[in-house]
């Protein structure tokens, strides 16, 4: 699509005006919108594809989240609320720890403003960093519990061993100026999904040969290699 192709659409004017307002070109505008769409969009799914996949290889927490869904009430009438979706503590560990787990995006990149040091190395001001996410999220210097298990119970109880982890350990959505602006919508649409599909849904393993986890790249995130029965509650 290009900026002729939207030239007639209604919200051109709209466009036209925003662009006075905030005072950007009509055309980094579109690249705005343009980058909010594809952003809002493929992490989440990628994400969910990761969640069925972690759920067909831990059937014990799809169990305790129908557990935690029987025990608010929630069935598969249930209009979702707020306030119910509030209720639902473990379902935030889950995604918690889904986040932490899955590579959705394994590294972001910065670029140095001024001259710096990290554990002795030095770096010069314009210098590239890469900030491997995926590294930090399963380096077992950071984390209590086993981190290349699925343990959302790290997170959940009295007993959750990973609750106070180091606040760089756990940084899916980026840091500084330009974190992912879409992070709060990004954990509530995980927990209306997450929710929603185990009210309905069971996921069974599809076996080591084709369920195999592994990841590749497609578009801008890590999309898993998977394969999982779906059975309907
Ligand atoms: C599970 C879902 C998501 C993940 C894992 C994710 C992750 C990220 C990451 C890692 C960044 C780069 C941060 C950095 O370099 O410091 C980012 C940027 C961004 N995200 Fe997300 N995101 C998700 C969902 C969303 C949603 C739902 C939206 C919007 C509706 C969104 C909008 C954006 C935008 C606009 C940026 C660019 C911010 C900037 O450059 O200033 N994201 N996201």
């Amino acid at each position: 699509m290009n900026l002729q192709g939207i030239s007639d659409l209604s919200f051109s004017k709209a466009l036209v005006s925003s662009c006075i307002v905030i005072g950007l070109s009509r055309e980094e505008l579109f690249q705005e919108i343009l980058s909010i769409i594809e952003a809002g969009t493929d992490p989440p799914a990628t994400a969910i594809s990761w969640w069925i996949y972690y759920m067909s290889k831990y059937p014990v927490v799809q169990e305790k989240i129908k557990q935690e869904l029987m025990a608010n009430g929630i069935t598969k009438e249930t209009y979702l609320t707020n306030e119910l979706l509030e209720k639902l503590q473990y379902v935030d560990c889950v995604v918690k720890e889904l986040l932490r787990h899955a590579p959705i995006f394994s590294s972001t990149m910065k670029t140095l403003k001024q001259n710096d040091e990290i554990d002795g190395i030095k770096l010069a001001k314009g210098d590239t960093v890469l900030v491997a996410y995926y590294n930090m999220h399963k380096d077992k210097r950071y984390w209590k519990l086993d981190p290349i298990q699925f343990i959302p119970e790290r997170f959940f109880g009295l007993d959750a061993k990973d609750k106070d982890h180091h606040r760089y350990a756990l940084n899916t959505f980026g840091g500084g100026p330009r974190q992912c602006m879409g992070q709060d919508l990004a954990r509530l649409l995980l927990k209306t999904m997450i929710t929603r599909l185990m009210q309905h849904f069971t996921f069974v393993d599809g076996g080591p040969e084709k369920n195999t986890g592994r990841h590749f790249q497609l578009g801008e995130t890590m999309k898993p290699d998977m394969a999982v029965y779906i059975y309907c509650d």
